[in-house]
């Protein structure tokens, strides 16, 4: 199994070495050369299975020969092993063919604990064997950032820098970035936005000085093995709903178009899924560029859904480059335009994206009604990203295919706004309720990549 860039000027890699890559050094991002598929019979025979078992069925043979099938069940068993439900992602019925995918049992409250605990696992284990060490540099709007810090520290052969957006990440978000004590991870609020992190990032990346001195390695859904573990949970829950006999659709809560493009995967395994449903905040390039109006950059606005505060999504790459037929180089020019604000999705591949994704957005008075709305209608209190999950699954969903809404998020990590939408504070669990009087640790930076660099160098060096 070869892994390829998106751009084509890359060294084809194995899962492995792309997985301790991050970025390809042509700036693209590394696919599976060929999607492995799965036949009915063998969808058919997930039913029943625990979520570790269909992981590791549905993942195996992405990985080629790089890690032993004992050395995978082991780190799959560990990687969910500290989540709080049985089921890891549990359904939960919201009305008559609507259903809640909660993923918010892991150990930082959000769907990123999914794959973040597993590539914990998996970089432990290769390190090891090669007796290497990396350091990861992070960029997040709140909920990759924890999960990171959580499945990396403490671990021996990384250092991980994670950079946020000063001001712009919850309260919670911040402080599961800024409490943990372990020497190996460093949080830096960056002045900036989202985009000014996750740019100076791929920076870093293209730099290659740097990038070869500090052996950079990357754990946001730049890294394929981020979107392979988040491919699972379709699996499971669309086989609940009685997949392969029956089609299922998806509505998803988008922002770095990493979880949907996740979704895409599963589709061209095998999986029967009707439609992907990409969901938006008020910061909607992509449901403006997926309704045909060209890809270009606005001004991102701070919502009460900060994760989604996105405007340059990292995966659409990726969904570009199978809507225009593999072809790297045109990719590139893409990315290219990017730079200067914006680009036109030629016909051909408006076609190709259409064919798989459609798209609503959901304004901020909508979010905090839903919330308030869906308490009523079911009970589930929901976080701001899920409920705009819901609101447009409510406005896509056809009665005839059932429709699951991915829960991306605790409320709990966003209490503020789930506050004064429903009127309900929603609690931290137990193991977390000290989390407002833990001390903080965290270096404010300046949004320029020398000054990154030279940080993270010094840091490393100590
Ligand atoms: C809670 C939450 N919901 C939704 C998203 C959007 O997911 P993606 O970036 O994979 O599109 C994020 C951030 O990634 C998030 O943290
Ligand atoms: N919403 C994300 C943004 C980064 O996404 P990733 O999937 O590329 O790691 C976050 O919470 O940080």
């Amino acid at each position: 199994m070869k892994y390829i860039s998106t751009r084509g000027q890359a060294p084809e890699l194995t899962f492995e070495d792309a997985m301790l890559t991050g970025l390809a050094r042509d700036g693209g991002l590394y696919v599976p050369a060929e999607i492995p598929t799965m036949s009915k019979d063998e969808i058919a025979a997930l039913a029943g299975l625990s979520y570790e078992e269909v992981a590791f069925r549905v993942m195996r043979p992405f990985l080629g020969d790089c890690f032993t099938d004992e050395e995978f069940r082991g780190i799959i068993a560990r990687a969910y092993d500290g989540f709080g439900h049985a089921a890891r992602a549990p359904l939960v019925q919201l009305a008559p063919n609507h259903f809640l995918l909660e993923l918010f049992h892991g150990p930082t409250l959000a769907f990123k604990d999914f794959a973040m605990q597993l590539i914990g696992q998996l970089f432990e284990t290769a390190l090891k064997r090669r007796g290497e060490s990396v350091t990861i540099v992070g960029a997040t709007s709140g909920d990759t950032g924890s999960a990171a810090i959580q499945a990396f520290g403490g671990l021996d052969a990384v250092n991980v820098f994670i950079l946020y957006p000063h001001g712009r990440v919850s309260e919670v978000q911040r402080r599961q970035m800024t409490t943990p004590t372990d020497a190996n991870v460093h949080a830096l609020a960056v002045d900036g936005d989202f985009d000014d992190c996750q740019a100076a990032l791929k920076d870093m990346f293209n730099d290659f000085d740097f990038r070869d001195e500090v052996r950079l390695a990357g754990v946001n859904s730049i890294n394929f093995a981020r979107v392979l573990a988040q491919v699972v949970y379709y699996f499971t829950s669309a086989v609940s709903l009685g997949a392969p006999e029956r089609k299922v659709s998806f509505t998803v809560p988008t922002g770095n178009f990493g979880d949907i493009f996740a979704g895409f995967i599963a589709k061209q395994m095998g999986l029967p899924i009707d439609q992907l449903v990409v969901a938006t905040n008020q910061n909607d390039i992509l449901h403006r560029c997926l309704s045909g109006q060209g890809y270009h950059k606005g001004e991102t606005i701070p919502s009460i859904s900060p994760s989604m505060d996105i405007q340059v999504s990292s995966n659409f790459e990726r969904a570009l480059f199978y809507a225009y037929g593999q072809d790297g180089a045109a990719v590139a020019q893409l990315m290219d335009e990017l730079k200067s604000g914006g680009f036109e999705v030629s016909q051909g591949a408006m076609q190709a994206l259409q064919e798989h994704y459609v798209s609503g957005r959901c304004s901020e008075e909508e979010t905090s009604a839903t919330i308030k709305s869906e308490r009523a209608a079911s009970g589930e209190l929901l976080c701001p990203h899920s409920a705009i999950g819901v609101k447009v699954a409510n406005e896509q969903r056809e009665t005839s295919v059932p429709m699951v809404t991915l829960a991306t998020a605790h409320p709990a990590k966003f209490p503020a706004a789930v506050e004064e939408a429903s009127g309900i504070h929603p609690p931290l669990p137990p193991r977390m309720a000290d989390l407002y009087d833990r001390s903080e640790r965290v270096t404010r930076i300046a949004n320029d990549l020398t000054t990154l660099e030279t940080h993270i160098r010094k840091h490393i060096a100590h």
